[in-house]
């Protein structure tokens, strides 16, 4: 049961990211068109990891590009309460389907007001009653909840008040839970979103097969394994990693708002979804104007190209994401002395033998410079130990921005030494991927993993470039360090001639 409950809760904490705060809820110009995707799945096996199974997709939702159930959701959104509005549902270059402009919009504007009746939360009615009933009582949290409900409210089709909605929504939604081990592991090796992904992939499989045992096996007539099963759970969870938002105004509290899911993510826009107390809607307020005909943007939050890969499926161009960050690994060394005492202070504060640091085009986190100075100072440092290990986590508000002189050079060259064997994974990656097509053998699988290729070759491409800035900074600081050393040097020199 400790354990049941802790697989669901680990599904909703995001794993630990030092330094860089992330807040909200998000393809590049693909030379091909998503439709001659197949459906590929990722399912578990008796060992519990992840294999790779084509499968038919659940009954419901539409392919994205589809208009058809786009317009049935408009209508049947204005006719439910959602006022006029100055945008409509189109195809658009980026994102395929979005909403766009169809008056001027001027920047400052509050758009949308989707009314809290529009709105699924975790307090949202079931259309089978029971069924919610079952979950509250199980003190289900937001996440499973809101994942049971999307499949019981889908599979009533017509007879759920959501139906329109859940009709215009992705059969498949873009995120890395759709990748098979197999595509993970040739198509992300150098990156560590491969890691991340296959944690999530293995938390929503644990989260289905807890919710399996628990509940859904002793009330098999509310819950039937045809409808809820570990697909209808890929695609509801897959459907919450790329639409749920967090309302800061309503104590973040998580929500799927129709018709506001239905706007794309732009990084040149700060504006994000929240609830306005004074219009009792959900809005945004525009920070740029529009004209008619142009998509309109929110931003799904400050987060790397890595993580928008792993929650919504696309990368955003290079360059063009100013919180984009690279996962840099660090890894205390097994033949230190003091390895045993280093790494008890650092599972103290909540971090391991190897440690990931996300790095920015802008520069290195100081709890990385921390770990590097716990990891190559000297047995004689040991009364340091503790605080390095503290200032490498970012569970302490004591001081970070920690310097010992005498080991600074030998940390900066540890630093250097991990970015640069990471470079060449990616370099690795990135010279064999025009050839990772060759054993492809129908044009249905070639499309597919063109397509993927693609986002994994954007996607190594943007985080090489931040590792790159890091050792030309790394390089230079330790260059001008080296040749301080030596003018230093020839001083001393030049003084001790003198005395002689
Ligand atoms: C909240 S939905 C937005 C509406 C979505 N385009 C649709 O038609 O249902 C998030 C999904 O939109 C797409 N998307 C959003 N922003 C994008 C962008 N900047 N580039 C490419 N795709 C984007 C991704 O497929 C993502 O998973």
């Amino acid at each position: 049961m400790a354990e049941a409950s802790r697989i669901i809760y680990t599904t909703l904490v995001p794993c630990f990211r030092p330094t860089i705060q992330r807040t909200h809820l998000g393809h590049p110009h693909l030379s091909m068109p998503r439709k001659h995707q197949i459906h590929c799945s990722v399912s578990a096996n008796a060992s519990g990891t992840t294999q790779a199974s084509v499968v038919d997709t659940i009954p419901w939702g539409c392919e994205i590009e589809s208009l058809e159930n786009a317009s049935a959701l408009q209508k049947w959104l204005s006719e439910s309460g959602l006022p006029p509005q100055k945008m409509g549902i189109e195809r658009v270059d980026v994102g395929e389907r979005g909403l766009v402009a169809l008056k001027n919009i001027r920047k400052g504007e509050k758009l949308l007001f989707v009314p809290p009746s529009l709105v699924i939360t975790s307090d949202s009615e079931w259309s089978s009653p029971e069924a919610g009933e079952v979950l509250k009582r199980n003190s289900v949290p937001d996440w499973p909840l809101l994942a049971t409900y999307l499949i019981s409210e889908a599979s009533l089709m017509e007879s759920s008040r959501w139906n329109n909605y859940i009709s215009a929504l992705p059969r498949q939604p873009y995120s890395l839970l759709y990748w098979s081990q197999a595509e993970l592991d040739r198509y992300l090796e150098a990156s560590q979103i491969r890691e991340r992904a296959i944690e999530r992939i293995n938390n929503v499989i644990g989260t289905y097969d807890d919710l399996r045992l628990r509940i859904f096996s002793k009330y098999p007539d509310l819950f039937p394994e045809e409808v809820f099963n570990i697909e209808s759970f890929k695609w509801s969870f897959g459907i919450l990693f790329s639409r749920l938002v967090r309302l800061p105004s309503m104590d973040g509290k998580v929500a799927l708002v129709p018709w506001a899911d239905m706007l794309n993510h732009s990084c040149d826009v700060e504006t994000f979804l929240d609830y306005d107390k004074t219009s009792k809607g959900i809005v945004f307020m525009t920070d740029r104007s529009y004209q008619p005909g142009e998509q309109v943007f929110i931003s799904y939050g400050k987060k790397s190209n890595g993580e928008l890969l792993l929650s919504y499926g696309f990368v955003p161009k290079e360059g063009n994401n100013p919180s984009d960050s690279v996962e840099l690994s660090l890894s205390l060394k097994k033949s230190d002395g003091s390895y045993k005492e280093k790494l008890e202070l650092l599972k103290k504060y909540g971090l391991s033998a190897s440690q990931c640091f996300p790095v920015q085009i802008t520069g290195l986190p100081l709890e990385l410079m921390a770990y590097a100075y716990l990891a190559v100072s000297p047995s004689s440092m040991g009364e340091k130990f503790e605080e390095m290990a503290a200032a490498a986590s970012n569970k302490i508000t004591s001081k970070k921005d920690l310097r010992y002189p005498e080991i600074e050079e030998q940390a900066l060259q540890f630093i250097l030494d991990s970015c640069e064997s990471s470079i060449s994974k990616y370099n690795k990656f990135i010279q064999a991927s025009g050839s990772l097509d060759l054993d492809v053998t129908s044009p249905k699988q070639l499309n597919r993993r063109l397509f993927l290729k693609q986002l994994a070759v954007d996607l190594c491409t943007s985080e090489r470039r931040i590792l790159f800035r890091a050792q030309y900074i790394l390089r230079r600081k330790l260059r001008d360090m080296r040749a301080g050393e030596l003018r230093a040097l020839k001083i001393f020199n030049g003084f001790r001639n003198l005395f002689q």
